[in-house]
């Protein structure tokens, strides 16, 4: 197997009911690769997503992972009657961290520094997404699954959110991004369309 290989899917298939969602999906990412996975509403993205991270168990077939793992999920899950700081100290615990220096560096980034106290029930959509993103990436794992990350996000944040993840790329970490824009294909290395139930890797417009 490649040494620097992190997320390994094969052959995974998945049913919920009669309903297969997943007939035989692969997908692989290596260290430094930034891959975008597309598909129409209802195709399996989160699914598959789901069972990359460990969250849901596939019918069959294998799953990989190498190394500590980030999961941003399609919704948030916060807890609405703690503050944005609250939750960073619940996830530094969690992760055992010994500061969160690289957390409140990520909020600066994302442009919601000055919600330290606000409790997360009372943040707008956009930025409740943005704690979502920070909780996935503030002990900065080798491997992120990142599900639709930046829903929400004004145009600036959206940008500097490809500047992040463009240089997480260069830092060695591979990023799994769930992806509706068609502007953003642009940014992956590697753009996998899951149609009937299977992935299949498509050229990168650019
Ligand atoms: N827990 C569940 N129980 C039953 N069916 C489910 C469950 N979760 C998802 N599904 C169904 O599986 C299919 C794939 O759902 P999934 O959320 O993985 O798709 P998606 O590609 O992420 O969709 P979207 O683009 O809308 O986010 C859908 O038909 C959905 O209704």
């Amino acid at each position: 197997m490649a040494p620097d290989r992190r997320l390994h899917i094969g052959a995974v298939h998945k049913a919920y009911g009669r309903r297969a969602v997943l007939r035989g999906a692969d997908l692989t990412v290596s260290a430094g690769m930034l891959a975008g996975v597309v598909g129409e509403n209802g195709s399996g993205k989160s699914t598959l997503l789901r069972i990359a991270v460990g969250q849901l168990m596939p019918d069959c077939g294998s799953v990989q992972r190498f190394g500590a793992l980030g999961y941003c999920p399609q919704q948030a899950v916060v807890n609405d009657t703690l503050t944005v700081a609250q939750h960073l100290r619940l996830f530094q615990v969690a992760y055992r961290l010994p500061r969160l220096d690289h957390a409140w560096e990520l909020m600066d980034l994302l442009g919601f520094g000055g919600e330290r106290r606000t409790r997360a029930g009372e943040l707008s959509g956009g930025t409740r997404q943005k704690l979502n993103l920070t909780l996935a990436l503030m002990h900065d794992p080798p491997l992120l699954v990142l599900d639709e990350p930046y829903q929400g996000f004004d145009w600036d944040t959206h940008q500097r959110f490809w500047q992040l993840a463009g240089r997480l790329r260069s830092q060695g970490r591979s990023v799994v991004v769930v992806s509706h824009l068609l502007h953003d294909l642009q940014h992956f290395d590697t753009v996998h369309h899951l149609r009937d139930g299977r992935l299949h890797e498509e050229g990168v417009p650019r």
